[in-house]
């Protein structure tokens, strides 16, 4: 079996609200709704790799905080394990740089999105927490 890539997920909240990011059209899973991250890179800590994707994708200076979970699952493009972390907003103002869109979405709009497969218990735990 091919190996697993390693992801990093950061979870932005901020006012009651979380910060979900819409996959480009070309490339895997195109046009779904995800929470900001990315590949970890060779030599690269988890932490390092969560805020170096914030900064990339949407411009926000993070911390990194505690782990919520890793999930792993297979896709036809590959394996994936996403190892997500809950992040505080330090600097800057959300905006979609290498992403398609971006938005803060409540509880109830969180529910209205679609996700790839392998998210879609982080984000029943992110509405959990949430109000
Ligand atoms: N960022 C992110 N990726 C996710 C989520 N759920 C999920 O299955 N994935 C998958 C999609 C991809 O197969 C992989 C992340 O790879 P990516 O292609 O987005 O990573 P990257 O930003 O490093 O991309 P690139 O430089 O290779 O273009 O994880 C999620 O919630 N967020």
């Amino acid at each position: 079996m091919a190996r697993l890539i390693e992801v990093g997920l950061g979870v932005v909240i901020d006012s009651e609200r979380v910060l979900v990011t819409q996959r480009k059209p070309d490339g895997p899973l195109p046009g779904l709704w995800e929470i900001p991250g990315g590949k970890v890179e060779r030599g690269e800590t988890h932490e390092v790799c969560v805020r170096r994707e914030l900064m990339e994708e949407v411009g926000l200076e993070v911390s990194v905080g505690a782990i919520i979970g890793v999930w792993e699952h297979a896709y036809p493009h590959g394996a994936v394990r996403l190892w997500a972390y809950w992040c505080r907003r330090l600097s800057g103002e959300a905006r979609a740089i290498e992403v398609a869109d971006l938005t803060w979405a409540d509880r109830l709009s969180l529910h209205e999105r679609s996700y790839p497969e392998a998210s879609l218990p982080l984000i029943s735990e992110i509405a959990s927490a949430l109000p």
